[in-house]
């Protein structure tokens, strides 16, 4: 992965966090995801007055592209506006690992900064569906 090869994806979750609905926060998220066959979903944070109604950025842009039937992931985008770079949430690291594997995110921040992580890393030892074994 080379960052440039990310900026239009980058570029996807910042436009996607202009759309966040984050007023009891106020802390703005944006994501994107890409397809192996280079389609992007974006998304951002949207709260609800019962605060864990809640949905991530990152849960809307995944889950915007499998209910568009998108499946296989190259690499995620997550952005916020803040110093030490955003990462996912618990619950997100979770739904990435069931729809994207150990997909590369590309974290960074309204300045430019820029860190990567494999999903796997954030995520050790996770429950999935090799567990299930009915
Ligand atoms: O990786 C993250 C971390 C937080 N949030 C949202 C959830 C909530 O709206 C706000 C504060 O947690 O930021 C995300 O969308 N993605
Ligand atoms: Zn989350």
């Amino acid at each position: 992965m080379s960052l440039n090869e990310a900026k239009d994806l980058i570029e996807a979750a910042r436009r996607a966090r202009e759309n966040a609905f984050a007023p009891y926060s106020n802390f703005r998220v944006g994501a994107a995801v890409e397809t192996i066959d280079g389609r992007v979903f974006a998304g951002c944070n949207v709260e609800n007055a019962t605060y864990g109604l809640t949905v991530c950025a990152e849960r809307v842009a995944i889950w915007k592209a499998i209910s568009e039937g998108a499946r296989g992931f190259r690499r995620l985008v997550v952005i916020a506006d803040t110093e030490e770079l955003t990462p996912p949430c618990g619950p997100c690291r979770q739904i990435i690992w069931e729809f994207c594997g150990d997909i590369e995110i590309i974290m960074t921040n309204l300045g430019g900064k820029v860190e990567t992580v494999r999903a796997g890393d954030l995520l050790p030892r996770a429950f999935d569906r090799r567990f299930l074994t009915i």
